[in-house]
């Protein structure tokens, strides 16, 4: 488990990371979403113990990053944004060095080379020199090197960034297959790779968290307060003496074809779906209706919210 508190990163007078809080529990796949910009690389590199913070404190499995790196450090399998290859070691010696530097006991290094090798695909590359290999390829020998040791967390930073579609589809492979026995953060600026990946998604926008929930959540959370829209033919002013007979509207908007469809976008007060209401409020007035939608806010459509200008708002709410 990993408990940040607090966490304020200062670059001279840049507020890179702004009081962060989070938990990360054991067993899920976690995104770290963002602008470019938003303070994701900060944070993991103070959360792998890379980067001191300004403020705060990261707790791995109880042990203060800063405080106790050796103990901390054992729980995580780290790959930055750039993978710290040596591109004249072959990948196999380059492995053989991370092991090495990682502490693993001389009798355990072998057996986990070669289950590294196989989970991340290396076999055909294993004796070819890194600085010859394709970026796919040079990804996968970062991500082996981060599950070296196979640490309880591994933390990704832009894992795919660069990658040609087959190799971004193959790395999200190898993160699925890595989730099932580890907790794995990764960072992304990309909404469909962490929708895709991640069971839980953290927002972060000028080193804040604005949402923190899972993917679902995030959609229900703000499907609520999601438009209705209604068509029917009738006249504005009848669709609108029927809507309010519900007593429930807070805001409402017409628009009216040259056909006599006039489309009603409704929002209800406290964002409830009146659906029912609507379909016996219009039965009862014998307008028949043609549709009764609920628009979904989509992710994308939070994504944008949160993290242009009007942030904040989701967590501010919830307080
Ligand atoms: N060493 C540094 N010195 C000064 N400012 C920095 C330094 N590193 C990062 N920053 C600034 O801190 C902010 C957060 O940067 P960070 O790299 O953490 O963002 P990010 O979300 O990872 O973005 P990206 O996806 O572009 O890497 C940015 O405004 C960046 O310019």
């Amino acid at each position: 488990m990993i408990e940040v508190k607090n966490l304020t990163k200062r670059y001279g007078n840049h507020l890179a990371v702004d009081h962060l809080n989070f938990t990360v529990e054991s067993g899920k796949i976690y995104g770290f979403l963002g602008p470019n910009g938003a303070g994701k690389s900060t944070t993991m590199n103070i959360m792998t113990g890379y980067l001191g913070a300004t403020e705060g404190q990261v707790l791995i499995d109880g042990h203060d990053i800063l405080k106790e790196p050796e103990e901390a450090k054992k729980n995580i399998g780290y790959l930055p944004e750039i993978p710290p290859l040596y591109m004249e070691m072959t990948v196999r010696e380059y492995l053989e060095f991370a092991a090495e530097l990682k502490g693993i006991k001389k009798d355990k290094r072998e057996p986990q080379i070669e289950e590294v090798i196989r989970l991340a695909k290396l076999r055909d590359v294993e004796n070819r020199l890194i600085q010859n290999l394709s970026k796919g390829y040079k990804q996968r020998v970062g991500l082996a090197q981060a599950v070296l040791g196979f640490p309880e967390i591994i933390i990704l930073d832009e894992p795919t960034v660069g990658l040609d579609p087959k190799q971004i589809i193959e790395i999200r492979e190898l993160i699925r297959k890595l989730a099932k026995k580890h907790t794995v953060i990764l960072s992304s600026h990309i909404l469909a790779e962490v929708r895709e990946v991640c069971d839980y998604i953290m927002i972060i926008s000028g080193g804040k968290l604005v949402a923190s929930d899972t993917t679902e959540n995030l959609e229900n959370m703000m499907s609520g307060k999601g438009q209705i829209e209604v068509e029917a033919k009738a006249s504005r002013d009848e669709m609108d003496h029927i809507i309010r007979r519900t007593g429930k509207i807070k805001e409402v908007k017409y628009r009216t074809s040259a056909s006599g469809i006039t489309t009603a976008q409704i929002i209800a007060k406290g964002g409830e779906d009146i659906r029912e209401e609507l379909f016996l409020a219009f039965s009862h007035a014998d307008v028949p209706m043609l549709t009764l939608n609920q628009s979904k806010t989509t992710l994308e459509e939070i994504f944008l919210e949160l993290t242009q200008g009007s942030g904040n708002r989701m967590i501010k709410e919830e307080k």
